[in-house]
């Protein structure tokens, strides 16, 4: 996939800033607790348990949480994206696959609001975000996996989880150092740290909470990308090649935990190149082609289908 880096050659448009996962604001959530550390959870009290619970509303009936419609996106003379449309399904862990510069990340890109689409539409559960930020798009409840930024990788696994929240959606710090609002904070606080611990479990990575996320093998760092992105109450994640590098035991973890939380109730949209992991695991596969939907179906319909076998020719499918 390609790097979400801004590209110089695209500097003709306002795409939206990424949001920053390295932006540490000047109150930070994890020194901001009550006694000043950060430990292992204390006892909770049921309202924080609730608070620290997540699952997914759902869309509206019938909507399906995530439509594209005739997406375009153009970088100069460069056509990535041309008239791509395509739903996915409440609860489903659709694939999304395509030949190399099919267009699916620049595909993910718009939808998640990097990129500024040069023309369609966007809605989630049922409302238009085109054009939308990514921390506004977030807080929607759609969001994406994005690497661990070197700044994070200074921090511990602990203290990753525990600014997800503010990285992704925006969160302003002036709510912290409010007088009046310090209460409220602190018990926020408290059920962010419980949720991060719940999170790490979840993960099966509570055993590295201290460590350095610098010092995670690529696996691991991959479900802490997971686990930040859980960590906003999302209602639906796009995975952009999270098996990458991944060993086989800790592909397997992540796997089962994609598959946990789809019972939940989220709904998953993955980019992967691995395509027997795509047929294994995606009961709809949309495949991308020179930056429009080339087919959909399941894993046999796309793998028996001609124009797919073509657009891969050269390729293993
Ligand atoms: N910022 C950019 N500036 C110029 N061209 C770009 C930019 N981003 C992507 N492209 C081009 O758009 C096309 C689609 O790229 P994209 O990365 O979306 O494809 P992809 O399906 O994700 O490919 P891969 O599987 O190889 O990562 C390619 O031709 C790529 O070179």
């Amino acid at each position: 996939m390609s790097s979400d880096a801004p590209d110089p050659s695209d500097s003709a448009e306002t795409d939206a800033d990424a949001p920053n996962p390295g932006d540490v604001a000047a109150t930070d959530p994890v020194t901001a607790t009550a006694d000043g550390t950060i430990g292992e959870p204390e006892a909770n009290d049921s309202e924080v348990e609730e608070a620290a619970k997540h699952v997914p509303s759902g869309s509206p009936s019938g909507t399906p949480p995530l439509r594209v419609e005739g997406l375009v996106k153009r970088f100069g003379g460069v056509t990535a994206v041309d008239g791509a449309s395509f739903e996915v399904e409440s609860g489903s862990l659709t694939g999304l696959i395509g030949p190399n510069g099919a267009g699916k990340s620049t595909t993910f890109n718009c939808i998640t609001g990097v990129h500024e689409p040069t023309g369609g539409s966007v809605y989630f559960e049922g409302e238009e975000i085109t054009g939308l930020k990514p921390h506004q798009i977030a807080r929607e409840g759609l969001v994406r996996t994005f690497q661990i930024a070197r700044e994070l990788s200074e921090m511990t696994v602990l203290e990753n989880l525990m600014l997800a929240p503010q990285g992704q959606l925006g969160e302003s710090a002036i709510r912290a150092v409010t007088p009046g609002l310090r209460g409220a904070v602190v018990e926020e606080e408290t059920a962010l740290r419980e949720r991060a611990w719940e999170t790490l479990e979840f993960f099966e990575i509570d055993h590295l909470a201290h460590e350095h996320a610098g010092n995670l093998s690529g696996g691991q760092r991959k479900l802490l990308e997971m686990a930040r992105a859980l960590m906003t109450d999302p209602e639906m994640v796009l995975l952009d090649e999270p098996l990458a590098g991944v060993n086989p035991t800790l592909e397997e973890k992540l796997l089962d935990r994609i598959h946990d939380l789809r019972a939940d109730g989220y709904t998953f949209l993955l980019v992967e190149h691995d395509m027997d992991i795509i047929m294994e695991n995606c009961e709809r596969v949309i495949v991308m082609h020179q930056g429009s939907v080339l087919a959909e179906g399941t894993g046999d319909e796309i793998r028996n289908d001609e124009r797919v076998i073509e657009a891969y020719l050269g390729e293993e499918l």
